[in-house]
C-alpha cells in the first residue's frame, strides 16, 4: 500500500484496506534508520547526543495545573494526505509557543508525514519548551538521534514494539534524562506500558492499523491509569469541545495536528485550547 492509497481509503473512517498502514511504515522506517546509520554511525551520533545540552524535564511541565496544549508539526499523515505546507516548522513552533502551548510535538518520519530530524533541531533552536520527536522508535539509534537534535520526550508506541524491546527503549530514554511518551490504544497496551514502567502515557484515539479515530477509547483507558501518571489524549481534537470531553475523562494533556496546522492563525487556535484548558468550568484531573 502507498501513503497515497491510504489516504484515499482512509479519510479517518478506517477500512480493511489500511488494515497494514503500520507495519508499511515500521517497514520504511527500519530500511531508514539503516541507511542514516550507514552515514553516522552509532558511536559518532552517541558522541552529539553527550554533547547537546541537557533536556528539559517534560513531566513537569506537563504536570502544571491547567490542560496542557502539545501541539505538533505535521505536514502529512496517510489518513489525510497533505494536511498543510509548513516551509518553516522553527517559525510554526514559535507561534504555537506565543499562543502557550506546554510543549511541541515534531513528526520526524519522512515517507508518510513529509516531518526530518532537521525540522527537530530547527524547532528545538526556537522554543523553550519540551519538544518530542514523535516518530515510529524501534531501535535505541533513533533514542541517540532524538537526543543529538534537542529532544526533551521519545514517543514510543506499544503497538509497534515487543515487551522486551519497550522496556529497553524506555531504559534508553531516561537514562540520556529524556521523558518517554508511551503510546496506546487499548487496555492491554496500557497494562503493558505500566508494566514497563511508564510515566507518561498517551492515549491515541486513532487506531495505526485501521486509522479509525474513536475519541471514547480515551474515555475508556484513561480512568484505569494511576493519579501519578501524566495522561496524553491523542489525536482528534478539532476545537475547545473535544479538548474539555478529554478533560472530563481526566486528561492532563491534548496532543493535536490537524486541528491547529490547517488553521489560519495556528496561534489563536492554540490560544483557544489553552484558554480551554485553564477555564475553572473545565474538569481538573484528580491526583
Ligand atoms: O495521523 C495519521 O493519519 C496517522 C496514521 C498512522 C500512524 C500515526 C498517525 N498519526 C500520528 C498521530 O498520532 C497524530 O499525528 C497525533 O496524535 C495528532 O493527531 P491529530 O490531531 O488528529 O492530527
Amino acid at each position: 500500500m502507498t501513503a497515497e492509497h491510504a489516504h484515499a481509503e482512509g479519510d479517518d473512517a478506517g477500512s480493511a484496506a489500511s488494515a497494514s498502514v503500520l507495519d508499511e511504515i515500521l517497514a520504511g522506517v527500519r530500511e531508514d534508520v539503516a541507511r542514516r546509520q550507514e552515514q553516522v554511525p552509532l558511536e559518532r551520533i552517541r558522541e552529539l547526543a553527550a554533547a547537546a545540552p541537557p533536556p528539559l524535564d517534560a513531566y513537569a511541565a506537563l504536570r502544571r495545573p491547567g490542560v496542557a496544549v502539545i501541539a505538533e508539526v505535521k505536514r502529512s499523515s496517510p489518513s489525510k494526505g497533505r494536511l498543510a505546507e509548513i516551509a518553516d516548522p522553527a517559525e510554526l513552533a514559535g507561534e504555537y509557543a506565543a499562543g502557550g502551548a506546554r510543549a511541541i510535538s515534531v513528526l520526524t518520519e519522512g515517507r508518510w508525514f513529509g516531518g526530518s530530524l532537521d525540522d527537530l533541531a530547527a524547532v528545538r533552536a526556537a522554543v523553550k519548551i519540551p519538544v518530542l520527536r514523535k516518530d515510529f522508535v524501534v531501535s535505541s539509534y533513533q533514542v541517540h538521534e532524538a537526543r543529538a537534535h534537542g529532544a526533551d520526550l521519545v514517543l514510543l508506541i506499544v503497538a509497534a514494539l515487543e515487551q522486551n524491546a519497550l522496556v529497553g527503549l524506555l531504559e534508553r530514554i531516561e537514562s540520556l534524562g529524556m521523558t518517554a511518551l508511551v503510546e496506546v490504544h487499548t487496555e492491554e497496551e496500557a497494562d503493558r506500558a505500566l508494566e514497563a514502567g511508564a510515566q507518561v502515557i498517551g492515549v491515541n484515539a486513532r487506531d495505526l492499523r485501521t486509522l479509525e479515530v474513536d475519541r471514547s477509547v480515551f474515555e475508556r483507558i484513561a480512568p484505569g491509569l494511576p493519579s501519578s501518571v501524566v495522561k496524553i489524549a491523542e489525536s482528534g481534537v478539532r476545537g475547545p469541545h473535544d479538548l474539555i470531553r478529554y478533560a472530563s475523562a481526566g486528561a492532563d494533556a491534548v496532543l493535536v495536528g490537524e486541528g491547529l496546522v490547517t488553521q489560519k492563525s495556528p496561534r489563536e487556535a492554540v490560544a483557544e485550547l489553552v484558554n480551554a484548558g485553564n477555564h475553572p468550568a473545565t474538569p481538573r484531573p484528580v491526583r
